[in-house]
């Protein structure tokens, strides 16, 4: 299993999709990898999101995760799923219990240095800065790292095209999340076309 040091590394930036109809992710998935993104997180906000999952998993070179997984339940089930690595929006133990414990890489989200400690408590060290934007952005987050000088990022949340570089110019940050690859009604060349731009974006 790869571990999410790894995964965080493997592109700048992780797609963050959430998919309505399980017959488009399979193209989806494929026009994101040719882009270079092959990092991808299926939200399980839609029913479609399980067999999206399934779908983008025989994408070859795609590394499918979940996101918005919110509980111990959900977590045992995309895990069954077989999902390279799992994104929360937050941290309980409760939800990181089952992850940690099947060796499945972890990306919970932290907004603030009590979130973080929770983390480090649990043995991790990487960590989802989420909403980033709203959570005080770049400067919030340099405030944050500082103490914690161990502990790496993946912001997301309000991140664009225009405002990636400068959060993955600053060297906690291993890659960003957002949804902007992916802008509803857009035909998979314009997604490749996106993720070949996004993936660019580490200097
Ligand atoms: O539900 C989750 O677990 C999430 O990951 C939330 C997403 O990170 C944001 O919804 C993406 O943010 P935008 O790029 O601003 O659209």
């Amino acid at each position: 299993m790869t571990d999410i040091a790894t995964i965080m590394q493997t592109s700048a930036v992780i797609p963050v999709l959430v998919i309505d109809d399980a017959a488009t992710a399979k193209p989806l998935a494929e026009a994101l990898v040719a882009g270079g993104l092959r990092v991808l997180e299926v939200t399980l906000r839609t029913p479609a999101a399980m067999e999206a999952i399934a779908e983008m998993k025989q994408v070859p070179g795609a590394i499918v995760g979940a996101g918005t997984v919110v509980n111990d339940a959900q977590a045992r089930e995309v895990i069954d799923a077989g999902v390279e690595f799992i994104v929360s929006p937050g941290l309980t133990e409760r939800v990181a219990r089952p992850i940690i414990d099947a060796g499945v890489a972890f990306l919970p989200g932290t907004a603030t240095a009590g979130d973080i400690m929770r983390g480090l408590d649990l043995g991790l060290t990487h960590f989802k800065f989420f909403p980033a934007e709203t959570s005080g952005g770049l400067k919030a987050l340099k405030a944050l790292a500082a103490p914690f000088y161990q502990c790496r990022f993946c912001p997301t949340g309000g991140i664009t095209e225009a405002s990636a570089p400068d959060w993955l110019a600053f060297k906690p940050v291993l890659c960003v999340g957002g949804s902007w690859v992916t802008p509803t009604g857009a035909s998979m060349a314009e997604v490749e076309a996106k993720a070949r731009a996004a993936n660019a974006l580490r200097g």
